[in-house]
């Protein structure tokens, strides 16, 4: 079985911007195991879950341990030779090399509401081409990405890494010391009966994704005519590992919530680089209405709503949202007072 350093050896292809990338890559990897082994402390070492307030105006609240997987997959970027390095956690990108000719976008800790619960969390970046000035590069649509991954840390250390060309799955080896290749070229399902939302925002929904959930949830005798099941792990890398595994389809929606208007994911840092994952795979990643990698980024921290995940299911909620905002004909489970509205 391929190590992820044989891996990325044999993907070279003489140009220096593709030597780039896989240092990058590789570094991260070195820098994901010291998350990793930070991780592994939990309550023993340091108080990596305890909140330090909003990390910059644009910013959710910031964990300590959101700051060390920021500090540790900068330091492993500087390594590399990058343009430029965007973090969830900074304002601002931080300009390294302006000369040269890749940049990093990351979230470099995924799932912050997790860590003191001891469920899977994780790390996303995103590779562009360097192309003029900060704002050119990271304003880039996704289709534009030269690479794009996530570390899991849950039960086994995992990354999910795509380089344009198949979607591939290594899981760390702690006997061998290295990341061997678990899954090369993974197809997601097209078709799936598991959906991933938080249904406690139901109320707060449009009509159209009330509709379609109230037809997954009517099951086999609705108009789906299928029993549908449910996974809402609240980590986006976690819901995304399954999905790759087994296949389903994730929604974080729009919703009526002050400042959930794109829903709550972060374009730049979060749905591109899934996005690109999952369609590497063959699955699909919209908005609602567009593919995810034609979105063209206004800013840095800018969100968006997403849905992606087994193709043919991601295509039927798209058919929810273009239709006129009805509710389902199913028999209304979770909001009897909308029926007929
Ligand atoms: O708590 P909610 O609203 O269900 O949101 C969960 C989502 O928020 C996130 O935790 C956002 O990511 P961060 O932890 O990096 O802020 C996703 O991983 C997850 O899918
Ligand atoms: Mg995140
Ligand atoms: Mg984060």
């Amino acid at each position: 079985m391929r190590t992820l350093e044989a891996f990325l050896k044999a993907s070279e292809d003489g140009s220096s911007a593709r030597r780039h990338v896989t240092e990058a890559i590789g570094q991260f990897a070195l820098a994901a195991i010291k998350v990793r082994d930070a991780i592994n402390e939990g309550a023993l070492g340091d108080a990596f879950a305890s909140t330090l307030g909003p990390s910059h105006e644009a910013g959710d609240e910031q964990k300590e341990l959101d700051v060390f997987a920021d500090e540790a997959f900068l330091a492993a970027a500087k390594e590399a030779g990058i343009a430029y390095y965007a973090s969830e956690e900074l304002e601002h990108p931080i300009e390294v090399d302006p000369a040269a000719e890749i940049a990093i976008a990351i979230d470099p800790l995924d799932g912050s509401s997790n860590i003191d619960t001891n469920a899977s969390i994780g790390t996303i970046f995103s590779i562009l081409p360097s192309v003029g000035g900060e704002r050119e590069t990271f304003c880039q649509a996704g289709s534009r990405q030269l690479a794009a991954g996530f570390f899991i840390y849950g039960p086994q250390l995992a990354l999910a890494l795509t380089l344009g060309n198949g979607t591939h799955i290594f899981v760390y080896s702690r006997r061998r010391g290295v990341f061997i290749e678990a899954y090369a070229d993974l197809k997601v399902p097209s078709e799936t009966r598991e959906f991933a939302i938080n249904i406690s925002n139901f109320r707060h929904w449009g009509a159209h994704l009330q509709a379609y959930v109230e037809d997954c949830l009517a099951g086999a005798t609705g108009p789906r005519a299928k029993d549908f099941n449910m996974r809402w792990l609240a980590s986006l890398v976690a819901d995304a590992y399954r999905i790759l595994i087994r296949g389903g389809v994730f929604l974080y929606p729009s919703d009526s919530r002050k400042g959930y208007a794109d829903g709550r994911l972060r374009l730049v840092y979060e749905a591109s680089p899934i996005a690109f994952l999952i369609e590497q795979a063959g699955g699909a990643a919209i908005n609602g209405e567009v593919r995810v990698l034609d979105l063209t980024p206004e800013s840095l921290h800018q969100r968006t709503a997403f849905i992606f995940g087994s193709a043919g299911e991601v295509t039927r909620v798209e058919g929810y949202f273009a239709r006129p905002a009805t509710h389902s004909d199913a028999p209304s489970i979770l909001a009897p007072s909308l029926k007929g509205a």
